[in-house]
């Protein structure tokens, strides 16, 4: 039997990520990049943290935000892991003390094996849909047949998944976990109960 994980990204309130929690997620994501209308401040972000239960795992999403920057905020916030969204290169992406993810938008033409070699260091690799000036969170699905079988990483599996389609998701990607952040979305920012829990009620079913 094998256990896909589930993390919800793009929370932006504590009565979500413990709505998130309760319908068994195992890892929520606060989107660090002002320009999503996701985006958190440290103290809503420190909020979220605090009121979290052990064992649930806190992702921040950069994109491209500046060493100093992102220095000054991690020593403000407890996360415990990062997700790089934009043009990071792999120094970009070391040295903050905490294992990452990098973020590869993918598309035709896209090598993701060359990609992995580059990012070796990165914990896991997320892989999302391309969509020309959008970083991450478009609610679009991409061709999952793009993806090789047997990368040497795990896959985190993002882009447009739902409770609708993430069964089939997993059958034909069988990434390490999935990521959602529209899908389980009432408005952009604010998650609703009910589609986070029918969403990790049908990744469950994939074990
Ligand atoms: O959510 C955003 O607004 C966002 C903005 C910039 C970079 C990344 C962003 N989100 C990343 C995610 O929420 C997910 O990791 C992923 O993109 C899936 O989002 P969705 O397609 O909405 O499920």
């Amino acid at each position: 039997m094998t256990i896909v994980r589930s993390k919800i990204c793009g929370i932006t309130r504590v009565e979500d990520a413990l709505a998130a929690v309760h319908a068994g997620a195992d890892a929520i994501g606060l989107v660090f990049y002002p320009k999503s209308p996701r985006a958190v401040s440290l103290v809503q972000a420190q909020a979220i943290v605090r009121a979290l239960p052990p064992f649930v795992t806190t992702v921040g999403l950069f994109v491209n935000k500046p060493r100093a920057e992102l220095n000054a905020l991690l020593a403000q916030i407890p996360l415990d892991v990062l997700q790089f969204h934009g043009d990071e290169t792999p120094e970009d992406c070391s040295g903050h003390g905490r294992p990452w993810f990098k973020a590869v938008r993918v598309q035709a033409e896209t090598d993701l094996l060359a990609q992995m070699q580059v990012y070796q260091e990165a914990q896991a690799i997320l892989l999302d849909t391309f969509v020309a000036g959008q970083p991450g969170g478009t609610g679009q699905i991409f061709d999952w047949s793009l993806i090789p079988k047997h990368l040497p990483k795990p896959i985190i599996l993002a882009g447009g998944l739902t409770a609708d389609n993430v069964r089939q998701a997993i059958a034909e990607v069988q990434p390490y976990a999935v990521d959602v952040s529209g899908g389980v979305e009432h408005s952009k920012g604010i998650k609703d109960p009910e589609k986070m829990r029918a969403f990790i009620a049908q990744v469950r079913q994939t074990m």
